[in-house]
């Protein structure tokens, strides 16, 4: 059975993603940053039972090694963040700080522990930003436009840099919101 770790799952997109991991029969560990074993997402779903929840500061890179070493998945989905536009331009150095140094914590520990681990970054629509020309593909111009964005930029060409210098699978998706 593939183990594998979801960050954020109790947002949307962790839930529906765990959903559909336990439905190709993976064992799912989820990160959590509370005490809590129950949240809302999970439950209305119904899969709040076969997560097996693990606390976790992505900010503390000695947690971060525990978790991995421990689990030692075959992928690990990064969906955590401070997430919010809004709130990135009133928390502009935690959003940065909590955006990034996850990221790097999360690489680190898989080129250290074992790099063959698979990791997905949630990369972000908000990293266009300011969009000359339509439709965005992936070689459109990077123009973040909040704090926010800029956060997701540093994550994306983090997993970049990661992915082009070292033997490391590391995948971006760019989420749009519809
Ligand atoms: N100046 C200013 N602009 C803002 C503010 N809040 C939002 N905006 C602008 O309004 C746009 C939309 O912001 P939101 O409505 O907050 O973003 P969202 O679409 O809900 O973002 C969601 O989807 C993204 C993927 O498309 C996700 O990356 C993001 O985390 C979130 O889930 C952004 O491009 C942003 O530049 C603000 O306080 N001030």
């Amino acid at each position: 059975m593939k183990k594998a770790i979801v960050t954020g799952i109790s947002g949307q997109d962790g839930a529906y993603l765990a959903k559909l991991l336990l439905s190709n029969n993976y064992k799912v560990f989820g990160i959590v940053r509370t005490n809590l074993k129950s949240f809302s997402n999970l439950e209305y779903l119904k899969i709040n039972n076969e997560i097996e929840f693990v606390y976790c500061d992505l900010l503390n890179i000695s947690e971060v090694e525990k978790t991995i070493n421990d689990i030692n998945p075959d992928e690990i989905y990064n969906l955590a963040a401070q997430s919010s536009v809004f709130q990135s331009y009133l928390q502009p150095i935690t959003t940065f700080e909590f955006n990034t140094i996850s990221v790097f914590n999360l690489i680190e520990s898989i080129k250290k522990i074992n790099p063959k681990i698979k990791l997905y970054q949630a990369s972000s629509s908000e990293m266009f930003g300011r969009v000359k020309n339509l439709p965005i593909n992936e070689e459109s111009v990077i123009h973040p436009v909040s704090p926010y964005a800029i956060s997701k930029v540093a994550a994306h060409y983090t997993c970049v840099n990661y992915r082009e210098s070292y033997d490391m699978f590391i995948s971006c998706g760019i989420l749009f919101k519809k």
